[in-house]
């Protein structure tokens, strides 16, 4: 066969060449086991797989914006936004709910926003290369090392600062809410464990370790493992880091974002999600987790959600519970009193109102603290009290973009306070109060207390104030993150700035250019220079960096005086205002539009809009009494004192709105 260059095969075609040519057994360009995948794969993707190898082979190039050619060990043969449209999905417009991957939200481009697909730029990329290497390179020779502008901007001086008025829940939402929108998955060993870049995989063209200065006074190592992002490589050559999330803020991390994952989590009876005495149910993968977890104690087990992640911490484990509790109420109340519902009506009916409950609290609740009021009226973002709003524009497409991800939404690492503790019910004192560090992929405290510590630990998150979001990060994530049984452990703050320049994202002040805030010429905190900066932090960045041009987006956003009425500061502000936008604007399935087939009737969507938060915890928890804005401090002088659960109760959606009249026949 004649595979001349420049040859145009459709998807399907070249998929088939592909296959023809694998069982004559002319090239191997595919182990059996990948062919096995191809063959039984039915999806796009999956054929992508084909067709990017098919062309890598042939030589013939990225065709007509095609499939991204591999660079094999570099990037990985992922499946590649455009591919989609070789095997254009038959998106279903009446379909009234969401699917589980998000494809087919946007109908005209069903990949958008789906999980596994790249996320995209709003500023052309900083590569060294401008294609695919990281970002080096600054005014005078190479950037500042990642450690040193930790050690130099980000370390604490005395004791840490705290918010005045904002609560550890806003730290705990937000991390939540990261894992519903980005998940970017590392470039591992074929064998799927991590690479270990400090050591046998240093020459792996995946690894791109942090080189640790001399002297430093907590890492003794010179070396910091640091494995690059999962990416593929567009048509235009360039280098895309993959999300493995949606992108919707559709509580994809409660459900799953892949068809096989999310069937795991069912029991497929009653529309109801898998628990194990109303916690989550046990995983067994999560190495990090099974590594750390008292293994001796069964009933401590690793936990399971729609998120790889949810053991990372025990405050992240419980506010998953809270809203795997939130769907299983519904569910039961939903087939209480539709009886003639299936199983799947059951769980998609309270899934559509458990993500409908989010996203209200997102826009309603939390974004305040993030877009002052003007800023969230002039973009008509903010929801309303009452009735229908529709903003939908199928032009926007609401994948995350890449520095929200891998930089500004990175704010709340600034929020994470040294101890995590518990405040049993009723109590004004925490029970236990024990180091943070600790109790990563930990999962004890959250089984403790017969079950009942991932209450106590919602209940104190909700009590405390979250650690102030300034320059300073509390020395269980910048020196002891994750610390091993050797003693090993990592920099967050490191981390974050090398992602940045391993995704080539450029830097602060291209980040301020695009939102036309004042391009900063020196380091002095005046006009033309550090205009949003406090004159000790800009002098910080200054002994960091040589010039403003290379300050990281990271450090410089989250160094930021926080702007007026909200908790970041002017340029994380400007992207929040952008890719908030594009969720609400960009999502078919926005819980506030009219639409008669996706939507919801005005009855049922006041009634959601009534649900809050504290809602929640009262709904779900036998925590007793909660303020009303869980997000602020219980002050009854802000008119937010503690409340009895049985006022919040009232608050609950009303699923007697639901009732369905049609019967089944016979
Ligand atoms: C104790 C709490 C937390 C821990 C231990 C933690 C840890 C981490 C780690 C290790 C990463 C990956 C770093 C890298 O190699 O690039 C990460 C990524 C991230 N974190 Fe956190 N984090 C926490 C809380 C938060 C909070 C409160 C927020 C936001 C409000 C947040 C937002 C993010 C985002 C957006 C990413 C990028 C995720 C991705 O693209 O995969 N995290 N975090
Ligand atoms: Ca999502």
């Amino acid at each position: 066969m004649d595979y001349s260059k420049g040859s145009r095969f459709s998807c399907d075609r070249a998929y088939q060449l592909a296959e023809q040519e694998f069982y004559a057994g002319r090239r191997s360009i595919y182990s059996s086991n990948e062919m096995l995948y191809i063959r039984h794969g039915h999806k796009c993707f999956r054929k992508c797989y084909a067709l990017e190898d098919f062309y890598f082979y042939y030589g013939l190039g990225c065709n007509r914006g095609m499939c991204p050619i591999p660079i094999p060990g570099v990037t990985e043969t992922v499946p590649f936004n455009q591919c989609s449209s070789h095997v254009t999905p038959n998106c279903d417009q009446r379909n009234r709910y969401r699917t589980i991957t998000g494809e087919c939200n946007n109908l005209q481009n069903p990949s958008w926003g789906k999980s596994e697909t790249m996320q995209p730029r709003i500023l052309q990329n900083a590569y060294n290369d401008g294609k695919q290497s990281p970002r080096i390179n600054g005014c005078s020779g190479k950037l500042a090392n990642e450690r040193t502008v930790s050690n130099t901007v980000h370390k604490p001086e005395g004791g840490m600062l705290f918010e005045k008025t904002i609560t550890l829940t806003v730290m705990q939402v937000g991390q939540f809410l990261a894992h519903d929108f980005v998940l970017t998955k590392l470039i591992t060993q074929p064998s799927g464990d991590p690479l270990r870049c400090c050591d046998v995989d240093r020459s792996n063209p995946g690894c791109n370790p942090i080189e640790i200065p001399a002297g430093d006074p907590i890492f003794r190592n010179s070396c910091l493992t640091f494995s690059r992002s999962r990416s593929m490589i567009d048509c235009n050559g360039i280098r895309q880091q993959v999300n493995s999330q949606t992108s919707y803020i559709d509580l994809s991390m409660v459900y799953g974002a892949f068809d096989d994952e999310s069937r795991l989590l069912r029991t497929l009876q009653g529309g109801r999600l898998k628990e194990i005495n109303n916690k989550l149910p046990v995983d067994t993968r999560d190495m990090n987790c099974q590594l750390r977890s008292p293994m001796n104690i069964p009933s401590f087990y690793c936990l399971r959600a729609g998120d790889e992640r949810a053991n990372e911490q025990p405050g992240l484990s419980s506010i998953h519970t809270l809203f795997m509790r939130e769907h299983n109420r519904l569910a039961d109340g939903l087939q209480a009193i539709n009886p003639h519902w299936d199983d799947e009506r059951v769980y998609q009916e309270a899934r559509k109102i458990n993500i409908a409950q989010w996203q209200n609290i997102i826009y309603g609740e939390y974004l305040p603290f993030h877009i002052h009021p003007v800023l969230r009226r002039r973009n008509n973002m903010n929801v309303l009290r009452r009735g229908f709003k529709d903003t939908y524009d199928p032009t926007t497409d609401a994948s995350v973009i890449n520095g929200f991800g891998a930089g500004i939404h990175r704010y709340g690492h600034s929020l994470i306070r040294r101890e995590i503790a518990m405040l049993g019910y009723g109590q004004k004192r925490p029970t236990v109060t024990e180091n943070l560090e600790d109790h990563f992929f930990n999962p004890r405290l959250y089984h403790d207390f017969n079950g009942q510590g991932l209450e106590f630990i919602l209940k104190w998150q909700s009590y405390v104030a979250a650690a102030r979001r300034d320059r300073v990060f509390e020395v269980n994530i910048r020196d002891s993150l994750f610390k091993d049984a050797n003693n090993m452990s990592a920099d967050l703050v490191a981390l974050n700035i090398h992602r940045g320049r391993d995704h080539g994202i450029p830097g602060y002040n291209a980040y301020r250019r695009w939102c036309g805030l004042s391009n900063v010429e020196h380091f002095g905190a005046f006009q033309g220079g550090l205009v949003d900066h406090d004159p000790d932090v800009a002098a910080l960045l200054e002994q960091a960096y040589s010039c403003p041009e290379d300050i990281d987006l990271y450090s410089g956003m989250v160094s930021e005086r926080s702007a007026p009425g909200v908790i970041i500061g002017p340029t994380a502000q400007c992207i929040f205002v952008e890719q908030f936008k594009r969720f609400r604007n960009g999502d078919r399935f926005f819980f506030e539009r009219p639409d008669p087939v996706t939507g919801f009737r005005l009855d049922q969507l006041n009634s959601i809009k009534n649900v809050r938060l504290s809602s929640l915890f009262c709904l779900n928890t036998n925590i007793q009494k909660v303020q009303t804005n869980i997000f602020m401090q219980p002050f009854s002088g802000r008119n937010n004192g503690l409340v009895p659960c049985y006022l919040h109760n009232l608050r609950a959606v009303d699923l007697s709105l639901w009732r369905d009249p049609i019967q089944p026949r016979g």
